[in-house]
């Protein structure tokens, strides 16, 4: 039975200072590399041992997933890291706290995006300290300037179709590392979770989630695992 594994990121500085961070490049704080090990041992611990390996190119799921797999035993296995699988872009909101938020833009504002599933934030303006246009890393790709939920979705499914399904219908149990909405997009394709519910799913920092799927890739079961 192919079987799949999600982590979130453990927490990251800008996670602890409540930061939008989307394509930012932010590190994981002690706290939440602790909870990337911790997570690895339980895997390790639960017998749930990853083949293969997906990520974004952000620092903070690249560490998570190396910290994971250190912890199980199984940083040898092959790892693919995906731009697709970045956390959402959130173009002009990028590097604001809640405060900074609500002032530039108005508590109404940040609830129509807050329970949106199409609306882009405003876009990262030209020349801002957060532009990733001449990062080496997305060379040959367009970096966004903003992102919808919607946006996000889009751009991980195909990552989905071309590398993780195939390799689950292969055998391999995957874990993809990855952000909270890039990992949104996979649950939401895996367990039917509507337009309008999804913006409501929020998934845990370093708490892996296990698929077990059936040959058609259907859910036949979803839970957390946990120590008890
Ligand atoms: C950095 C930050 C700002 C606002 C909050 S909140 O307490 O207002 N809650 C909140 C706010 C938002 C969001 C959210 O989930 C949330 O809990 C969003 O998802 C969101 C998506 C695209 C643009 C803006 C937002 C958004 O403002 C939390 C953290």
């Amino acid at each position: 039975m192919p079987r799949l594994i999600l982590i979130r990121h453990g927490q990251s500085q800008w996670n602890l200072e409540n930061r939008f961070t989307g394509w930012w490049d932010v590190d994981v704080t002690e706290k939440g590399a602790a909870e990337a090990f911790a997570a690895g041992k339980l895997l390790k611990d639960k017998g749930v041992l990853p083949t293969l390996a997906f990520t974004s190119l952000q620092t903070r799921a690249i560490k998570t997933l190396h910290l994971a797999l250190e912890a199980a035993g199984r940083l040898w296995v092959q790892e693919d890291k995906d731009w697709r699988l970045n956390e959402r872009h959130y173009g002009g909101l990028t590097g604001l706290d809640k405060a900074e938020t609500a002032a530039k833009h108005g508590e109404d504002q940040v609830k129509v995006w807050r329970r949106s599933f199409d609306v882009p934030p405003p876009v990262l303006e030209a020349g801002s300290e957060f532009d990733l246009a001449s990062d080496p890393r997305y060379a040959g790709i367009a970096v966004p300037s903003t992102e919808s939920l919607k946006d996000t979705i889009a751009r991980v499914l195909p990552c989905w179709e071309e590398k993780i399904a195939p390799a689950l219908r292969a055998g391999e149990t995957v874990i993809v590392s990855a952000h909270g909405n890039s990992l949104r997009a996979l649950v939401k394709h895996l367990s039917g979770i509507s337009d309008e519910d999804i913006t409501g799913l929020e998934i845990p920092t370093g708490q892996p989630i296990v698929y077990e799927l059936d040959d058609n890739l259907a859910e036949v079961e979803r839970y957390y695992l946990s120590e008890r």
